[in-house]
């Protein structure tokens, strides 16, 4: 039976949904060392921002399948080695998207109106007025750095305030921004206009310090920037400086580089506000999440796909009902290559035809690459790890596509490039159940229900057929069907046979020395 650890504050509805389902323990506020200690006992781990899960959190995990994330940003996750261990990232991206807008703006009103410093105030007894005179945001100019889902609905709710909207985000269209009545524009013409900056960015290599010194100095003087995203993003010594030296008037942070940040200079600055990254703390977030988690903790654990798996192949769902039935043909086509190749592989070539190839095929790739690589692999190989481990090997992957699917609605190929001979395989899918549909020049119909095919390179004379089925007779291999591709009568024929049974190293040696076979291979299925 699977167990499930969440090691971070989860909203009780996403636990008891786990508990109801699986064995679920919850052991919060561990140290690396601790969870080190105890994840090869879990199938699934269920965090939050707290928990970092790092490369000896995945080696330890030898039993993990899952990592949930209850929330968005996964870089408290180590992705490349979740992938490497063929081990699921999913995550909880719309739960909290509205509550992460509401905070921002939440920041920005009180960074306009020293809501924080009044209250303060307030508290140790005075009734000061002048000392905090705010400004309006209507009419101001606010900068939106990062329009995905959070910027996009900052975008929203700050248009109702009468402020005019700029963004920087060079990957989203300029249509979608003006649809929601943003400028979009490059972050040295936003900076110097803005009165108001928001930074809305995943954390990445290329965001890492994007709001530096130098930046900090082509703001507008006297501009309010916010951080509702990752603390990275911000040189936290020049934000402190820009505070000093009056070229900010204000900084709003909910989150850090460390958290918590311990004794940040940063933070006793009087015009500096702060959130302990309370940007997705609401209950409606937090139920939202971690029932998103927890659900797709259950559908991994179950052997099914998760729907917001990071580190695997997107597929959305009404292209999902095209591509799924070709998800078997993908890896009966590898599985098969892989068991017919002789000698060294170099690279594979996986050709798309018809229906499928109109759409993407990133899926259909990693199940070929799975049923290629899971019979050579020590190691677990899957979806998730199997691109990474045909990179590893240094297989060179060669993807075409074409509209015609000959007579079939979709088609799959896939030629194996070895220092021997190549090999073309290629299968579709019929009523359901993948069928193989050609091997090298010779085109077949097998539907390879059987554990074992046998493959028999022969000549196409009377007798042939004969003679093999003898040999399997007198050997009690049960032949369930068979097939034969050739290319012209009395040429060069291939014969495939379903069998139940296995087929020893001599019964093969028996089969391969009749006159009219020159070669013999056995498949496992
Ligand atoms: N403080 C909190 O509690 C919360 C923080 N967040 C954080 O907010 C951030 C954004 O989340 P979402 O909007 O859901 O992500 P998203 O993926 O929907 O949007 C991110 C946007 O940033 C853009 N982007 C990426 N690299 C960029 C670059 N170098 N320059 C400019 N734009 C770039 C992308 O094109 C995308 O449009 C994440 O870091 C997330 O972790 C999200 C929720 C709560
Ligand atoms: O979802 C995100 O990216 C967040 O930053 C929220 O973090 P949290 O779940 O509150 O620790």
């Amino acid at each position: 039976m699977p167990k499930v650890l969440i090691t971070d504050n989860i909203a009780s509805e996403g636990i008891e949904l786990l508990q109801k389902n699986v064995p679920t323990d919850i052991k919060r506020g561990l140290t690396p060392e601790e969870l080190v200690d105890i994840i090869g006992d879990y199938d699934a781990l269920v965090v939050r921002s707290e928990t970092k899960v790092t490369s000896p959190v995945i080696e330890a995990g030898r039993n993990l399948k899952v990592v949930a994330r209850a929330g968005i940003g996964v870089d408290n996750i180590d992705l490349d080695a979740a992938t490497r261990a063929g081990i699921a990232v999913v995550n909880a991206p719309i739960g909290n998207t509205v509550a992460a807008a509401e905070h921002t703006l939440a920041l920005m009103l009180s960074l306009a109106r020293n809501v924080p410093q009044a209250y303060a105030s307030m508290k140790e007894g005075q009734w000061q007025r002048s000392a905090f005179m705010g400004i309006e945001v209507r009419n101001k100019t606010l900068g939106i750095i990062g329009l995905g889902r959070v910027g996009s609905e900052v975008a929203r709710r700050a248009s109702s305030f009468g402020m005019r909207l700029i963004a920087f985000d060079p990957f989203v269209a300029p249509d979608f921004a003006a649809r929601l009545g943003v400028t979009t524009m490059t972050l040295d013409e936003l900076l110097p206009q803005a009165d108001f900056i928001t930074l809305h960015t995943p954390l990445t290599p290329g965001t890492t310090k994007m709001i530096n010194k130098e930046q900090l100095a082509k703001m507008k003087p006297g501009a309010r920037l916010i951080n509702v995203a990752r603390g990275e993003l911000v040189d936290e010594d020049a934000l402190l400086q820009a505070l000093e030296n009056e070229q900010l008037a204000g900084v709003a942070l909910d989150v850090f580089t460390n958290e918590p940040p311990g004794d940040l200079p940063l933070l006793r600055h009087p015009r500096l506000m702060a959130t302990p990254h309370l940007g997705a703390s609401t209950q409606e977030a937090q139920r939202e999440v971690a029932i998103e988690a927890a659900e797709q903790v259950i559908a991994v654990l179950n052997g099914q796909p998760a729907r917001n798996t990071v580190n695997a192949p997107f597929v959305p769902p009404e292209v999902h009902a095209i591509l799924a039935p070709y998800v078997p043909v993908a890896s009966m086509v590898g599985r098969l290559l892989t068991n017919m190749a002789r000698g060294q592989f170099i690279g594979v070539t996986l050709r798309y035809q018809g229906e499928i190839a109109t759409h993407n095929t990133a899926i259909l790739k990693a199940a070929a690459l799975v049923g290629l690589l899971s019979p050579v692999s020590g190691e677990v190989v899957n979806m998730i790890n199997a691109p990474v481990l045909a990179q590893q090997r240094g297989l060179q992957i060669t993807e075409q596509t074409s509209s015609d699917g000959l007579e079939y609605a979709s088609l799959i190929s896939a030629t194996l490039h070895t220092t021997g001979d190549d090999i073309t395989i290629a299968g579709t899918s019929l009523r359901d159940e993948p069928h193989l549909v050609r091997v090298n020049d010779y085109w077949m119909d097998v539907a390879p229900s059987t554990p074992y095919l046998l493959f028999v390179d022969n000549q196409d004379q009377p007798g042939t057929i004969g003679a093999v089925g003898t040999v399997a007779g007198r050997r009690n291999i049960n032949i369930s069907f068979m097939e034969v591709g050739r290319i012209a009568p009395r040429g060069q024929a291939m014969m495939v046979l379903g069998v139940d049974d296995p087929i020893s190293a001599d019964a093969l040696d028996e089969i391969m020395a009749l006159p009219q076979i020159d070669n013999a291979r056995v498949v496992a299925m």
